[in-house]
């Protein structure tokens, strides 16, 4: 859904990457001229100070003469420290020169933002391409799921314990190759999706439940049974022990993993705990009196509440963000401990309830400059043991907790046997469990059934209740079972997906490392950056070394992140590629951004893509408007661009409101305009308007084209509201500017410009 979208980003960034690299052409070449004639850049660096200083005496009151010195003490020594430590650093290389020093600081400020933006134009592609290939993943394993089927079943056979070295065994049998259970004396067959042998240990279940919950993290609610008849091993399975950590420590370690993994998301995760034990649901997260909650008040029961969206939540139950691993592991400890429980003649610590651990996924991501949020529930449950009550030989309460369990089991199973019918009705109001789990139980959730039995001969009759229960739940008895034939098939389409799979998690992983090496070095040149503002460095700026990795990315070695374009735009499909009228919707968006990066007189200005190329194909450099063509002899504006000594004698008279006029005559001027500016602000952030009636043709070069204005024709009294944004940023004496242009059309000739220009304090990459 996303993937067009995402490739018109795509595309404008690469097409702001390549205009990038192609100005270091034009840039290196004013590089060049720049270290020409050192002299008198310092000079004309030196004098434009002085000037700025001064001027600054009229804008704010609070600056007097007194200010003014000391500014320029401050500067002057700063000036000759600095050439004392290039002299020294340097020796006879003649670099202590000042004008050296500053065009170098210039020249290295410059190629610093070359070197970020080349990084953030890869870091976009490669996110891009993340987010394509992630998605096909998902894509892939939802289909896997399907062809396994929305409620899956498997079988785990528990081993013999120590204590029971002396029991009948061996009326249990499988075939090698299909997962079914034979149960000899009975002479039936059950088939499930994956049969566990005794020998199995916590490392083969954790490989076939692992899918299930990469699929909660792509946003499907996720239910996790462990049924069994009491003692055949559900809290190991689902708990495991130290040596063998079960899938509720495995699945959390998981999911965190997953979330560091991928940094293209934001996954966030709370958990929740909460027993449903004779019908009536505990919150196992709050700390009661009594470690055992048998005999808790009605009131301090849960209850259950159904959104008008079919969510289903519980009133007051503790929900806790959960930041780690281990965190969510000594609150599930907190949890079970809390979980009532006690000494049958089945087994010394037999749970007496459902035990639902319940963790909720917010998964948050960015598209397009949107904020995203799905949110999903993994549910793992332990549920209490299924028992012959006449066998246990229980009384009182246990048999109540037996009988009240056995109830809410045939519950779940009518509701999974419903969904497997496909019922128009599914009964989910006949117990707590089933409406508890109402959304999470669907066809748009996935259900996993972990089936415990026990191996002796013994327990047989329970063993084939549990293995019936199971086969309803499959589905089995409704004749779905498929030929021998078709589940090959079956299995080599499976196997052929995940192959696929495997390539796209490959992928994800190599591109996930790559985004991690860009944030990296991305990282480095902001320390870099804040170092040398800091005058951190002793060296001087011209021999100062840049990160070895970062060479990688400079725009001098275009082929690299060409390559990688190349290669990405290879492996996006044909007919994602854009058409005639996306490309047309392109180059118009194109318009409206900033793409592009052009030097000029040592500061760098944004502008849009039309105005990038028509500057980039001027030999000046000069930043004319499209549709205007002024000689520097006739005009101000062009010329102090083009650094008329006589203008910029004019500049030392220059106050706010005239460069904001300025400003709006000609971008140019804009420019000049920021750059004083710039110094006029002292450090603080300012913000200036103005408001000038200018004749058609000034506004022509901005947005309107007289041609345009003249076939639409008009009213003569129709006003209409252009805006348009500019962003100046002059770097070397570290100030970020916007400007705002507001045109007010009252009629065809006449026209207000409203401007607005706004000098912020630096943004540090
Ligand atoms: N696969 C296994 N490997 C080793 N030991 C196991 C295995 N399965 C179960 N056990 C052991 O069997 C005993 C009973 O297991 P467990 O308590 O998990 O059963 P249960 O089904 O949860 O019982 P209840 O329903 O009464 O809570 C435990 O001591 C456990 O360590």
């Amino acid at each position: 859904m996303f993937l067009s979208s995402d490739l018109k980003v795509l595309d404008c960034e690469l097409a702001m990457k390549m205009t990038s690299y192609d100005d270091n052409d034009v840039d290196d070449d004013e590089e060049d001229d720049d270290a020409e004639d050192p002299e008198d850049d310092a000079e004309e660096e030196r004098t434009c100070l002085a000037e700025a200083i001064d001027s600054l005496l009229d804008v704010k009151p609070e600056l007097t003469p007194a200010w003014a010195e000391s500014v320029r003490q401050i500067l002057r020594s700063t000036d000759m420290s600095s050439s004392a430590s290039s002299s020294s650093s340097s020796g006879s290389s003649g670099s202590a020169d000042p004008a050296s020093h500053t065009s170098a600081w210039r020249r290295h400020d410059q190629h610093h933002d070359k070197v970020v933006a080349g990084l953030e134009g890869e870091l976009l592609v490669l996110k891009t391409a993340l987010r394509v290939s992630n998605s096909h993943r998902c894509q892939i394993l939802s289909r896997v799921l399907d062809l396994k089927g929305n409620i899956r079943v498997f079988c785990r056979v528990r081993p013999l314990l120590s204590n029971e070295r002396n029991a009948r065994v061996g009326h249990l049998t499988t075939t090698p190759g299909t997962d079914t259970i034979k149960v000899v004396s009975c002479r039936k067959d059950f088939q499930f999706d994956k049969v566990f042998l005794p020998s199995s240990v916590q490392d083969d279940v954790f490989l076939e439940v692992e899918p299930i919950i990469r699929s909660a993290l792509d946003g499907h609610n996720v239910c996790i049974f462990a049924y069994g008849q009491t003692g055949t091993g559900k809290t190991f399975t689902m708990e495991g022990n130290k040596d063998q950590p079960g899938v509720v420590p495995r699945t959390l370690q998981r999911l965190f993993e997953e979330a560091c993994f991928d940094n293209t998301v934001s996954y966030t995760f709370s958990l929740s705990m909460l027993e449903v034990y004779k019908g009536r649901l505990h919150d196992l997260l709050v700390c009661h009196s009594s470690t055992q909650c048998t005999d808790y008040p009605a009131s301090k029961c849960l209850s259950i509440q159904m959104a008008s969206d079919g969510c289903i939540d519980v009133d007051n139950l503790t929900e806790m963000p959960i930041l780690d691993a281990k965190e969510a592991g000594n609150l599930y400890q907190q949890g079970s401990q809390s979980r009532s429980t006690s000494c049958t003649n089945a087994n010394e610590t037999s749970s007496r309830s459902h035990c639902l651990l319940r963790i909720t996924i917010t998964c948050t991501y960015v598209l397009e400059n949107h904020k995203f949020a799905t949110t999903s529930k993994l549910w793992l449950v332990d549920l209490g043991g299924s028992e012959r009550l006449s066998k246990t030989n229980a009384r009182g309460i246990t048999l109540e907790e037996g009988k009240a369990i056995n109830v809410s089991l045939s519950a779940l199973g009518d509701v999974i046997s419903a969904l497997q019918r496909k019922q128009p009705h599914v009964p989910y109001r006949n117990s707590k469990l089933t409406q508890l789990l109402r959304d999470s139980l669907g066809a748009q959730s996935k259900t996993l059934m972990l089936v415990h039995v026990s191996p002796k001969v013994k327990d047989i009759r329970e063993t084939v209740c549990s293995l019936s229960f199971a086969s309803r739940a499959r589905g089995t008895h409704l004749g779905c079972e498929i030929s021998q034939k078709r589940k090959r098939e079956k299995a080599a389409v499976i196997a052929e997906l995940y192959r696929l799979m495997n390539i796209h998690n490959d992928e994800c992983q190599s591109l996930r490392a790559s985004i991690k090496t860009i944030e990296a070095l991305m990282e480095e040149r902001k320390v870099l950056l804040s170092q040398t503002i800091q005058g951190n460095s002793d060296q001087p700026v011209g021999s100062r070394n840049l990160p070895v990795q970062a060479s990688f990315f400079t725009p001098s070695s275009k082929t690299c992140p060409q390559t990688l374009v190349d290669s990405l735009k290879a492996s996006i499909p044909r007919f994602m590629s854009p058409t005639a009228s996306s490309r047309h919707k392109q180059r118009h968006f194109e318009q409206q951004q900033i793409v592009g990066s052009q030097s000029h007189l040592g500061y760098t200005v944004l502008k849009t893509g039309q105005l990038l190329k028509r500057a980039r194909n001027s030999k000046n450099g000069n930043l004319k408007s499209p549709k205007t063509v002024l000689k520097p002899a006739n005009n101000p504006h062009t010329a102090i661009s083009l650094q008329d000594p006589e203008i910029q004698k004019k500049k030392s008279s220059w106050t706010p409101s005239m460069m904001i006029e300025e400003m709006i005559k000609e971008p140019a001027a804009a420019l000049e305009a920021s750059k004083l500016e710039d110094s006029l602000s002292g450090g603080q952030d300012s913000h200036f308007e103005g408001e000038i009636s200018i004749e058609k043709d000034v506004v022509d070069t901005d947005r309107l084209s007289t041609n345009d204005w003249n076939k639409r024709q008009r009213p003569k009294r129709m006003e209409k509201m252009e805006k348009s944004s500019r962003y100046l940023s002059s770097y070397p004496s570290g100030r970020m500017c916007r400007v705002q242009r507001k045109v007010a059309v009252g009629c065809r000739r006449k026209v207000t410009v409203k401007c607005s220009m706004t000098v912020t304090k630096r943004i540090l990459y």
